[in-house]
């Protein structure tokens, strides 16, 4: 006997408490997300200047580790859906893998404490090798942890959702998003303390048991399409209208036609990383070309990797108002602005925001001093006396160069310089910013003078210093200090951030909505793949690619995410929007379930949600 289609679709979600229409559960996992997001970006905003100014790496392996780093962050999600979907549940993977994620940032904290091997106390860490070590393994069990728990997180939010409720499903995408942003506005410190909510929602969640090693079950079935296709790759054979479906002989009608949807969508994503690629760029590169400027904003100063707050500040703004007023708006004037439509506009955006980046560059570019290169060396001389001085460089006369003084012998005279200057200072900071104070013995004088940022001088001290009360100091301007403004990086950031809105959110609802049931955490890895991969072309492309001016490797990044938008845009076109749950019911009725099976499985679902009325007094609604 067949059942109708009405009686398979029968609710098989446990019924949650609502409040406005949502299920009151979802609130704990936006403030875990919140407390999560709040944990990981605190750390990753100050990661490139810990290497760069720390751990003394220079720009290009500060930047490398970093992306490493967030594509490790982004391919972990793949370990989690396994875990999740095959082992633990959804729910358990959280909690253990949150506990992996403190243990990385604990051990993250003590590698960043110099005294532990700082036993001469110069403020130096005596050795770099522990320090690098116990980072690194900090960095992978942090990776391992957000990596892990972040597919199951969006899942685990998705599945609390019932069929009625598909209007409030998309708008926890956006309130969803909106936490983790206004989580990576805030400080680390009362993380942990905040990260028991999860916990204490246990009770109210719609806890779906793992399905099995669906991974498993997805690779070995998709092996064996690709082994029969080419057993039977004689023409005598009939053709089949898909190629996986030369995997009917041995598998469900039901699981290909669930990976054709995942594949469907995966293919989808190929050109995708290229957006994140860009994206990410905000954290290393970004951040490097705030050092460079003037964080001076009159009543505060901004300092570098400060700047990258205006990412979560404008999606805070922008996601409401898009949501809102935007999108709408587009719907009001009969424009289908269809989600793939607005993910290729968000990546187009983006683009725009790298040539902002390099007008900006452009600008900075014209403040800089010209740095001797690798193969170089700089000499200053600097001349005291009150004439002119000619100063003859022989060729043939010898050159003595120390690290930190230089030393002229020309074939007149002998000079000797203080300065050694190869780049701007540290963070853009210069060490003194105003007023210093010069003691010998009982003599005293103080120096007053405002100095700019990212400035280098040199001072000329004379033995009378004391006697005119720092008067005869000469002060020389060995480097200009930062002119150009960080306010300037406003609107790079605006692009991004407004391409993002569209891009990001747009594509967490779009994995959700097109996976199948028991799939949702393997398409939530899948689409954060595409952020690992794009971490992993900025290495690429940074390393091979090293082009010599920065604003050069902006427009070089522009360019390839605009030709990679309309290759996306080609592929959007040709993809059919589909409904899993419709198409699984499909396949379903076309299979027809044996009766026992069907009945058995019918009463366990009445049985669950029966408990589930008895035990929160909400009323049964079956769809
Ligand atoms: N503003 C950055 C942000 O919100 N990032 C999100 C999305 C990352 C992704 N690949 O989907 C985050 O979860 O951190």
């Amino acid at each position: 006997m067949r059942y109708p289609p009405t009686l398979l679709i029968i609710a098989t979600k446990k019924l949650t408490a609502e409040c406005c229409g949502y299920p009151i559960s979802i609130f704990f996992i936006v403030v875990n997300e919140f407390c999560e997001r709040f944990s990981y970006y605190g750390m990753r905003a100050v990661l490139v200047l810990y290497f760069r100014y720390f751990l003394l790496w220079d720009d290009d392996l500060a930047t490398s580790i970093y992306h490493a780093f967030v594509a490790l962050c982004y391919l972990t999600p793949i370990l989690g859906a396994i875990i999740a979907d095959s082992w633990l549940g959804k729910f358990k993977t959280i909690i253990y893998l949150s506990i992996v994620y403190a243990i990385g940032q604990v051990t993250m904290a003590i590698s960043t404490i110099h005294d532990i091997t700082d036993a001469n106390r110069d403020g130096t860490p005596d050795n770099f090798t522990f320090h690098i070590a116990l980072s690194m393994l900090g960095l992978i069990l942090i990776a391992l942890g957000t990596g892990g728990i972040k597919p199951c997180v969006a899942a685990f939010g998705g599945d609390q959702f019932q069929e009625h409720q598909s209007r409030q499903l998309n708008t926890f995408f956006s309130v969803f998003y909106l936490c983790i942003n206004a989580g990576s506005l805030l400080s680390t410190l009362i993380t942990p303390v905040l990260r028991v909510v999860f916990i204490a929602g246990s009770g109210m969640y719609v806890k779906t048991d793992p399905e099995g090693n669906i991974m498993w079950s997805v690779c070995k079935c998709i092996g064996f399409a690709i082994k029969n296709r080419f057993r039977h790759r004689s023409s005598s054979y009939p053709k089949r209208e898909h190629w996986m479906d030369w995997a009917n002989e041995k598998y469900d009608k039901l699981l290909i036609a669930q990976i054709k949807m995942v594949l469907k969508v995966l293919f989808l994503y190929i050109p995708l990383p290229m957006f994140w690629t860009l994206f990410d760029q905000k954290g290393s590169r970004w951040t490097l070309q705030a050092t460079t400027m003037s964080g001076d904003f009159g009543a505060f100063i901004l300092q570098p990797d400060q700047m990258q707050t205006v990412n979560p500040i404008l999606i805070l703004t922008l996601v409401p108002i898009m949501d809102r007023l935007i999108f709408p708006l587009i719907q009001k004037c009969g424009l289908n602005f269809s989600p793939l439509k607005r993910m290729t506009v968000g990546m187009l955006f983006a683009a725009m925001a790298f040539v902002s980046a390099a007008l900006v560059q452009i600008e900075i570019d014209k403040t800089l001093p010209n740095f001797p290169s690798s193969s170089e060396s700089q000499l200053k001389v600097v001349n005291t006396y009150s004439t002119t001085l000619n100063v003859t460089i022989s060729p043939n006369e010898h050159l003595l160069i120390e690290s930190f003084g230089v030393q002229l012998h020309t074939s007149k005279h002998t000079y000797s310089t203080i300065s050694y200057v190869k780049s701007k200072p540290r963070e853009g900071k210069n060490a003194i910013r105003r007023d210093f104070v010069l003691r010998h013995g009982e003599q005293w004088c103080e120096f007053s003078r405002k100095f700019g940022f990212g400035a280098s001088y040199t001072f000329l001290i004379p033995s009378t210093v004391f006697s005119d009360d720092c008067e005869s100091i000469t002060e020389v301007e060995d480097m200009k200090p930062n002119s150009v403004h960080m306010a300037l990086q406003i609107p790079q950031y605006f692009l991004i951030t407004t391409g993002e809105v569209m891009f990001s959110v747009t594509g967490l609802q779009f994995s959700y909505s097109q996976a199948p049931k028991n799939m949702k955490s393997v398409l939530q890895a899948g689409w954060l793949c595409t952020n690992a991969v794009g971490n992993i072309i900025v290495l690429i492309v940074a390393e091979l690619g090293k082009l010599p001016k920065q604003w050069a490797e902006y427009l070089l990044f522009a360019s390839l995410l605009v030709a990679v938008s309309i290759i996306f845009s080609i592929m959007a076109y040709f993809y059919t929007y589909i409904d899993p749950a419709e198409i699984e019911a499909q396949v379903r009725k076309e299979q027809g379930l044996e009766p026992e099976e069907m009945e058995k499985e019918t009463l366990e679902m009445e049985e669950k949600d029966e408990d589930q009325k008895n035990e929160q007094g909400v009323k049964q609604t079956k769809i």
